[in-house]
């Protein structure tokens, strides 16, 4: 399938937004690594940037921070022009990095204090305790930053872009590595941050993430945004597509003849599982059974999964975002 153009009109948001980019090129070499970007982010929502590994992600977000310069293009973050002045945003912006380097030997405590110093904020015993809180480290205030679990590491790496109490929050897969619980943590911390009003720009290669997430997404491959939209109004214009799986007991029937089938567009078996893929499940279910019941089997097991943000990826790319 050929990737689809963006809808342009609707990556523009209501509001004014609080970060605007346009025409935004990043080449590495021979590598266009974002090739042509335009983003525009509202005050106070969560903002996905939802991709496979290489899409772009992480150079976008790092430009838009003032961290890396850009080849082209316009970025303004609140009323900042970042690409000739990326010094003055520092102190509205908290910056959450894909590898944060952490002092190890250094109390979690000891590391936040360090880094509100830095920013010439305050780095009270009081305020500290409180980002402690915030992001559940109470507990681990005096152990060793070596000593944390891979999920304590991102939440005291999320504790320090607060540091600063920023307005806007960049965090660059916030969760990759982690586990469920973890994740479910992090997820809430996130929350919290909307809560506050804080407008939240993340990164992300998992889907469900950004669908519970975000309150719009861009999707990006290949250096470029190839829609952009609050989640369900990406999975709504898919129409009422659906993934059909059914475990067949009896007679086998052939790919071809599931194919066949009235409302199947596409079908396939998966460990001996069928796969059929709809656009109107209603129909295709009846014929199946239908089908299988004239065969002389029955349905053994049967699961409908409505799109999801990965069927919005399939769309746009012909290709799968999980790796
Ligand atoms: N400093 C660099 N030097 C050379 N090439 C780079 C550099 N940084 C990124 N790239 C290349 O640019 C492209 C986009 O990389 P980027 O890290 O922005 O993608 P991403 O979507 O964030 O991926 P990931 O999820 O793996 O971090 C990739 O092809 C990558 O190899």
């Amino acid at each position: 399938m050929q990737p689809v153009a963006a809808r342009q009109s609707e990556t523009e948001p209501t509001a004014q937004p609080i970060i605007r980019v346009r025409g935004l090129v990043k080449r590495y070499g021979a590598v266009t690594a974002v090739d042509g970007v335009d983003l525009a982010v509202n005050p106070g929502e969560v903002f996905g940037i939802l991709g496979p590994n290489g899409a772009g992600k992480t150079t976008t977000i790092e430009m838009i921070e003032g961290l890396r310069p850009p080849d082209g293009g316009s970025i303004e973050v609140a009323g900042v022009d970042v690409v000739h002045h990326p010094e003055r945003i520092k102190h509205r912006i908290g910056v959450q990095l894909q590898k944060t380097a952490l002092f190890e030997e250094l109390t979690v405590r000891e590391l936040l204090g360090l880094f509100a110093t830095l920013y010439l904020t305050d780095a009270s015993r009081s305020r500290i305790d409180g980002l402690l809180d915030r992001v559940s480290l109470t507990e681990k205030a005096t152990a060793r930053v070596s000593t944390l679990s891979g999920g304590q590491l991102q939440r005291l790496s999320l504790a320090i872009a607060l540091v600063n109490d920023p307005d806007i929050v960049f965090l660059d897969e916030p969760t990759t590595g982690l586990d469920p619980a973890a994740r479910r943590n992090l997820w809430d911390i996130i929350g919290s941050l909307k809560a506050e009003k804080r407008t939240v720009v993340l990164t992300t290669h998992y889907m469900e993430e950004a669908e519970a997430l975000c309150d719009r997404v861009a999707i990006m491959d290949y250096g470029r945004v190839l829609a952009c939209d609050a989640p369900r109004r990406l999975i709504a214009q898919l129409g009422p597509a659906a993934t059909i799986w059914a475990t067949l007991d009896g007679p086998a029937l052939d790919e071809a003849a599931l194919r066949s089938l009235p409302g199947v567009t596409s079908a396939q078996f998966v460990d001996g599982e069928v796969e059929l893929q709809t656009e109107d499940p209603e129909t295709a279910l009846t014929a199946l059974l239908q089908r299988v019941r004239q065969a002389g089997g029955q349905v053994e097991r049967l699961t409908v999964t409505s799109a999801t943000l990965e069927d919005v990826f399939l769309h746009y790319t012909g290709r799968r975002l999980r790796e």
